[in-house]
């Protein structure tokens, strides 16, 4: 069955061109777009068709809205693929899409809109039953109102944007004296960087890691796990290492978070990928957020269920039911990718755009290579510094670990300073292999100045 004749990839780097394998393995024709500076990019070349959107800040191409849509019309592409980043959440580009008659693949854009409040969310999945954090029942009205509450549930407390991601606005309140001040600073951040100031108060935890559950769900309702992923090793908000299965899941754990990511799909009656988010720490997790979309790391979950999720986005977006049950995903071995970030981690991170000079990526047995750059390939200074992600497969996590180590060893990349020292860094780290990785573990490892 030919799910489209066409599909336009709203985004690029690696993302774009994964979206394309899986269009070419449908044997679906696909249009890139490109800001100018991205006119010589790999995703550009991958395509059947391609067309400048405008300049290169994101706001004159990749986030333009009506240009990506008078793309789609010119190319009469009938479906646009978001990728990750840039409009993949954005519920009034979706609803744009939808309303040029194109299919927006991913969820409906009533559910993206929704699911894009973390105060609604939370509400929502408290209803359902998902546990949730105790905090403010919804935004911040009054400081009073939000001291009460921070005294009932015990400081520390955060303050979190509702309207947010990736920890901007977030702030601890250690004691009352400090919580008027972080809502203060959340709401003024929160307002500035997502337009909306709406802040809530939840329990803060200290060490917790990152457990995200990959959901399937189609037209139809039929709602399926394809089990957990841990992505604790993050760097000020941006992930850096993650794995699948989490290595300290236990068959009860999973059973509980999954029925709960399960719970929460069909609490906010979602179609397409998704990711339920979760805060876990000793022994208890607490919903965080659903992401409603393609991650970069699902090429891990990929790897050990052998299911390809950009070809099931493409599939239950053109309306084809599941053609599996819970009890046909298993799952095999385990997958840990790392991000390499044109940054220098020995200068506080920061971006090292310019020419690649040499270029060799690894291969052989387990290793995958999701890449935008190729030997002679300028990063351009506009966009995210994510460059490549390198995973690994093996058939227990300390195979996958030296495959991952030796593809690290292969990997050359010259010209610009990458994280691939970093991960080589981590990847010998003890606490890592031990298992031992939570929150502040880079910090904590003093691997790289934080
Ligand atoms: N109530 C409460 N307590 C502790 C938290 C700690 C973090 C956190 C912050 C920084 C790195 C982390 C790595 C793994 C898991 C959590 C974190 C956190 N966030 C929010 C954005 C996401 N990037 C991480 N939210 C938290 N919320
Ligand atoms: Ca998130």
């Amino acid at each position: 069955m030919k799910y489209f004749d066409k599909i336009l990839i709203a985004n690029r780097g690696e993302v774009a061109i994964r979206v394309m394998r899986a269009c070419r393995e449908l044997d679906i024709d696909t249009v890139a777009i490109y800001s100018e500076p991205d006119k010589n990019a790999l995703h550009v070349k991958y395509a059947d068709e391609s067309f400048c959107v405008g300049e290169a800040h994101p706001s004159k191409s990749y986030l333009n809205k009506e240009r990506i849509c008078d793309v789609a019309r010119k190319s009469a592409a009938d479906a646009i693929h978001p990728g990750y980043g840039f409009l993949a959440e954005n519920s009034q580009f979706a609803k744009l899409v939808e309303d040029e008659g194109l299919t927006f693949i991913g969820p409906s854009w009533k559910t993206i809109e929704a699911l894009g409040s973390k105060v609604v969310s939370k509400r929502m999945m408290r209803e359902a039953g998902v546990p949730v954090l105790p905090g403010t029942p919804d935004g911040v009205t009054s400081i009073d109102e939000a001291k009460k509450i921070a005294a009932e549930i015990g400081y520390p407390v955060v303050v979190k944007a509702s309207a947010g991601g990736g920890g901007i606005g977030m702030h601890i309140a250690e004691s009352e004296d400090q919580l008027e001040e972080a809502i203060d600073k959340g709401m003024r951040i929160a307002a500035s960087a997502f337009g909306d100031p709406t802040v809530f108060v939840e329990k803060y935890l200290a060490k917790p890691r990152h457990i995200e559950i990959q959901v399937l769900a189609d037209a139809k309702g039929n709602t399926l796990h394809l089990y957990d992923r841990e992505c604790s090793i993050q760097r000020r908000h941006q992930k850096l290492v993650e794995e699948a299965p989490c290595p300290i899941m236990t068959p009860d754990l999973r059973e509980r978070m999954t029925a709960s990511a399960i719970t929460a799909a069909k609490a906010a009656n979602y179609t397409n990928a998704g990711t339920v988010e979760f805060l876990y720490a000793n022994g208890n997790y607490y919903f965080m957020e659903v992401n409603t979309r393609l991650q970069v790391e699902h090429t891990i979950t990929e790897f050990i269920t052998g299911i390809d999720i950009v070809k099931k986005q493409i599939a239950i977006a053109a309306g084809e039911d599941l053609p599996m049950g819970q009890e046909d995903v298993s799952i095999r071995g385990h997958a840990i990718e790392c991000r390499i970030n044109a940054e220098d981690p020995l200068n506080n991170f920061s971006a090292d755009p310019g020419k690649i000079v040499r270029y060799r990526s690894p291969g052989g047995p387990g290793i995958r290579v999701d890449s935008g750059i190729h030997n002679g390939y300028t990063i351009p200074p506009h966009y995210d510094s994510m460059i490549s992600k390198l995973c690994a497969w093996g058939a227990d996590r300390e195979e996958a670990i030296l495959r991952m180590r030796r593809a690290l060893y292969e990997y050359v990349i010259l010209g610009v300073k990458t994280t691939l020292p970093l991960q080589y860094a981590i990847m010998r780290n003890p606490h890592f292999i031990a298992g031992d990785t939570h929150t502040h573990f880079l910090q904590e490892e003093h691997i790289a100045k934080s």
